[in-house]
């Protein structure tokens, strides 16, 4: 009776709105596009409606229409879109016409393609034509395989929703608040979330209700329905109303009759834009694969890395425990651009930071399969797979973080030996995808990395078992034997890459000389386009050698220099140990070497002292760089609140503690020596003590 009231004087209080939805609604009814067409079929505008009939008989009053302006679509959701969308994409063409009718939708579209909108706009146009306000409850419902996606499309939600009334929240884990969180979700209209998240919320909230559902969305539809979300979402559907709209988006659809039952769809529409196209990936994207032996993997990230220090890149292990030692490892060996890491166990303040951190920075990002759907991070220039992808469709997800959006990228493959199975299911694939191999001796490996790592942090074990036990996919093959060996313990260049660092100390060029076309020709920074300069590297190729003793030299021959350069004689210093005939005096030469000890003390406890702040510093910074984050989202979400609370109930934000929504197993234990935060700064000092300990004994 409540909610009735409510939307009867909202319906008075707003007029001219009301005229609006009744003209949309009469638009929407009388231009109604036959079931199963495609505006994009027939590109020319029917002048009359019998004109708009295409061959098939199917009509689309809809064929011409390229601007979001000519839909019938509110003007508020017009004016959000404005300033940053004026042309349809083809799936938002294709689908929009559909689903703005009310039509369940099944569709399908490569990725960066502009689906996100696609499903936006027919949940907002949905609640504002049918008068929802706060009281209403919940009337839509968006679920996304992991909290990135479902952060990035809250934010899109705000763009679109950004002059509606509708109320929002994000419902992720992270966040500790649960309680009065709880208190506020049941005056949400449109809950973006994870299905945990959700499930926590059906499950413990009191009052929780759903029983008003308008629209329910799956995101990355195929991924939600497979068996890693099966039972949450089994017991999230069982919860909701039959009576709803249902929209299915993902550039790798399921089209399973068993999935799609369980949806309980009606008559749905399959909007599938690039079903004709002969790619299954997007066109600007460059893809090869190399063949890369297991252990040589890393050495050719590195030099990868190396080689392409202008670009963003983004790069996928199998594995939380590899995405860590990569991450460590390449760290500590300084390759000149700035690292981050991703993967599922990490704190939600820390995961949301880097994502932030990646969308505005050239860097590189190790990243789990939890980085491999949906998320848009602009300007990618790579993607690079390390180890094979679990299937086909996992391949395309990836590939598809660059070249987004009519935007050029390009993607390696590195696949051993036993993996080039992989290659052939992918260049089978229907539709295509243009996937060459190539000689993976473009690049020298300029560098080995040091058993250091493997030995402290296990590399060589975290490697083997992550390919073996973390890949699905099934061989033809048998793999190879593992090496046993240990790596060699010393830090060194190899011989090739020594002789080809005689002449030319920059590795892009030679890369550049060597690769068959321009594919890995390295991005030039802007300043070196204009100047037409060579590139030089940012950062100094240390050339490091063993540290030979030469012990033929004869004694008390070996050269010092004072503080200033100035050279001084032989065991100069060891003058006063002697007496007036020259002669060494045991005791004198006791004492000096005592007195050195001391100051050698001195010094390491100066040193510990110093690194000891150091590292305070730099935890204090990060601290607090999470912090501001924190504050800001919580501003953001107190603005939002006041907002609300000015025009009417409003806006909002909210975050759920949980985990496991990442498509990654849920796993709290942790792995010695390799917690993201914590643990790498106490590996840090660990390895400082350790220097300075070997320094001085
Ligand atoms: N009509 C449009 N005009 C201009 N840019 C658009 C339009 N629609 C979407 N975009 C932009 O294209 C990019 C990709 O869109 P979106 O993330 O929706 O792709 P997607 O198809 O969902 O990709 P994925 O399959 O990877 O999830 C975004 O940066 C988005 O802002």
């Amino acid at each position: 009776m409540r909610r009735l009231k409510a939307k009867n004087s909202r319906r008075q209080q707003r007029l001219s709105e009301s005229q609006e939805i009744e003209l949309l609604e009469q638009w929407i009814e009388a231009r109604k596009p036959d079931s199963g067409t495609n505006p994009l079929a027939n590109p020319t505008p029917p002048p009359t409606a019998e004109a708009g009939r295409a061959a098939d008989g199917g009509f689309s009053p809809y064929a011409g229409c390229k601007l979001f302006r000519q839909l019938p679509i509110s003007w508020k959701t017009k004016d959000g879109l404005a300033p940053k969308y004026k042309e349809m994409s083809d799936i938002q063409r294709a689908s929009l016409p559909h689903s703005l009718c009310g039509r369940d939708i099944l569709g399908a579209a490569k990725t960066g393609s502009g689906k996100t909108l696609a499903f936006i706009i027919p949940v907002v146009e949905k609640l504002y034509r049918a008068r929802w306000v706060p009281e209403d409850g919940v009337g839509s419902i968006i679920i996304s395989p992991t909290k990135e996606l479902a952060g990035q499309l809250f934010e899109e939600l705000k763009i679109v929703g950004k002059h509606h009334s509708l109320s929002a929240g994000l419902l992720i884990g992270g966040r500790k608040d649960v309680d009065a969180e709880k208190e506020r979700v049941n005056s949400l209209n449109i809950l973006v979330c994870t299905p945990g998240r959700l499930l926590q919320h059906m499950n413990e909230t009191p009052n929780f209700d759903c029983s008003q559902l308008q629209v329910l969305v799956l995101d990355e539809a195929d991924r939600m329905l497979d068996k890693k979300f099966k039972g949450e979402l089994d017991a999230i559907i069982s919860q909701l109303p039959k009576r709803r709209q249902t929209l299915l988006f993902s550039a790798t659809q399921t089209k399973s009759v068993k999935d799609l039952a369980r949806l309980s769809l009606k008559d749905p529409e399959y909007i599938s834009v690039h079903a004709e196209s002969v790619t299954a990936t997007p066109e600007r994207l460059k893809q090869v694969a190399m063949e890369v032996p297991l252990d040589q993997k890393l050495n050719m990230l590195w030099s990868f890395i190396r080689s392409h220090l202008n670009s963003k890149m983004l790069v996928f292990l199998s594995s939380c425990k590899q995405v860590k030692f990569v991450y460590e490892a390449f760290k500590k060996l300084r390759p000149g651009i700035s690292l981050k890491c991703l993967h599922g166990r990490m704190k939600q303040s820390t995961r949301m930071a880097i994502y932030l951190d990646f969308c505005e920075m050239t860097s590189v990002l190790f990243s789990t399969d939890v980085a491999s759907r949906g998320l848009d991070f602009p300007a990618v220039d790579w993607v690079i797979q390390v180890d094979c992808p679990e299937d086909i469709a996992a391949y395309i997800h990836r590939v598809g973080r660059t070249a987004r959006f009519m935007s050029e990228g390009k993607s390696v493959l590195f696949l051993t030996p036993s993996e080039r199975v992989m290659l052939k299911k992918l260049q089978s694939a229907e539709p295509k995808i243009p996937i060459q191999l190539r000689k993976s001796f473009a690049f020298r490996f300029l560098w080995t990395l040091p058993s250091f790592y493997y030995s402290n942090f296990g590399g060589q074990t975290v490697l083997m078992q992550a390919m073996d036990h973390e890949n699905k996919m099934e061989f033809e093959d048998e793999r190879g034997p593992l090496p046993k060996e240990e790596k060699e313990h010393d830090i060194h260049i190899t011989a090739s890459a020594l002789k080809l660092l005689e002449g030319n100390n920059d590795s892009r060029n030679i890369i550049y000389e060597e690769a068959e076309d321009d594919i890995f020709v390295p991005k030039k920074s802007s300043l070196q386009l204009e100047k037409n300069e060579p590139i030089t590297l940012s950062t100094r190729i240390l050339r490091k050698g063993k540290l030979k003793i030469n012990v033929h030299r004869p004694l008390g021959t070996r050269l010092k220099y004072d503080e200033d350069g100035n050279q001084i004689a032989p065991l100069a210093a060891f003058a006063d140990t002697e007496n007036a005939d020259g002669v060494l005096e045991p005791d004198k030469v006791k004492e000096r070497y005592e007195k050195l000890r001391e100051e050698k003390k001195l010094w390491d406890k100066e040193d510990k002292l110093l690194l000891q702040q150091r590292l305070r510093e730099k935890r204090t910074k990060e601290k607090m760089k999470i912090k501001r984050w924190e504050e800001e989202e919580e501003d953001r979400a107190h603005s939002d609140q006041e907002e609300g609370e000015k025009d009417a109930p409003n806006r909002s934000e909210i975050h759920f503690e949980s985990e496991s929504d990442d498509g990654e197993p849920r796993k709290k234990k942790k792995i010695k020596g390799f917690d993201a935060d914590a643990i790498s700064l106490a590996e840090q000092e660990e390895l400082a003590l350790k220097l300075l300990s070997s320094m001085h004994s």
